[in-house]
């Protein structure tokens, strides 16, 4: 399932981070990629170890982690620290699969990457190209999102970043364990969550919406390793 998740980060708030960007060094992408990434990756990131990184990448999650759309279809048990890169002047990154298991810098933690996520902090109309494509089961999907929008994505896809020929592309990328390690389930879950929202807006709270919580939360229950 790939979802767009709206309104992560207030258009001011993206002000500030690429204000905050623009003045720190960069560096080479493929530091943090394994040998067959780094043959077709070519963008730049901030390291791994800055401290604006770090501090930015705190607000996203936190952000993220209040966002009721992100917690029903992710259902997270952690996320890495989100990373930034940039692309321009013809920068990619060639088709790839994200490797499965992230260690989480700082920490003697891993965590196994279920979902993969971009979050936008360029207007689409700021640079030409960049397109995120995604293959699944359905095709391919391409995504370019309004700067402050995130796209949450199997991270088991194959997927690239097409040149960036004009302007400059620059996200905010990580990834995230889930309590439920299968999609399917993770989908049936992320359905019935959001069909109980949608009947206690229609009528309120019923009995029966009461007995379909009940229902979703047995599953969850069923599913979820912590
Ligand atoms: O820039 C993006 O949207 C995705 C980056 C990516 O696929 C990765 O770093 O693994
Ligand atoms: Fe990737």
């Amino acid at each position: 399932m790939l979802l767009h998740i709206p309104e992560v980060l207030s258009k001011a708030q993206v002000a500030q981070f690429r204000q905050q960007l623009a003045a720190v060094n960069w560096t080479d992408g493929r530091e943090t990629v394994g040998p067959q990434g780094a043959l077709v990756k070519n963008n730049k990131q901030l390291p791994v170890d800055s401290s604006l990184g770090r501090e930015l990448g705190a607000i996203i999650l936190q952000a993220l982690y209040q966002h009721p759309l992100f917690m029903a279809a992710a259902i997270p048990l952690r996320s890495v620290p989100p990373l930034f890169n940039s692309y321009q002047g013809g920068e990619h990154y060639g088709l790839h699969v994200d490797g499965a298991i992230r260690g989480v810098p700082g920490s003697s933690l891993s965590l196994r990457t279920d979902l993969s996520s971009t979050l936008f902090l360029s207007e689409p109309d700021d640079y030409e190209g960049g397109e995120l494509q995604i293959q699944d089961t359905f095709g391919l999907h391409e995504v370019k999102l309004p700067a402050g929008d995130l796209i949450l994505y199997p991270s088991s896809s194959l997927h690239q970043v097409l040149p960036v020929t004009s302007g400059e592309r620059v996200c905010s990328f990580f990834w995230t364990q889930s309590m439920v390690r299968s999609a399917e389930q993770r989908q049936m879950l992320f359905e019935l969550d959001q069909n109980i929202q949608s009947l206690r807006q229609q009528f309120g709270e019923t009995t029966q919406s009461v007995a379909l919580t009940s229902h979703y939360h047995n599953l969850v229950r069923m599913w979820a390793e912590l």
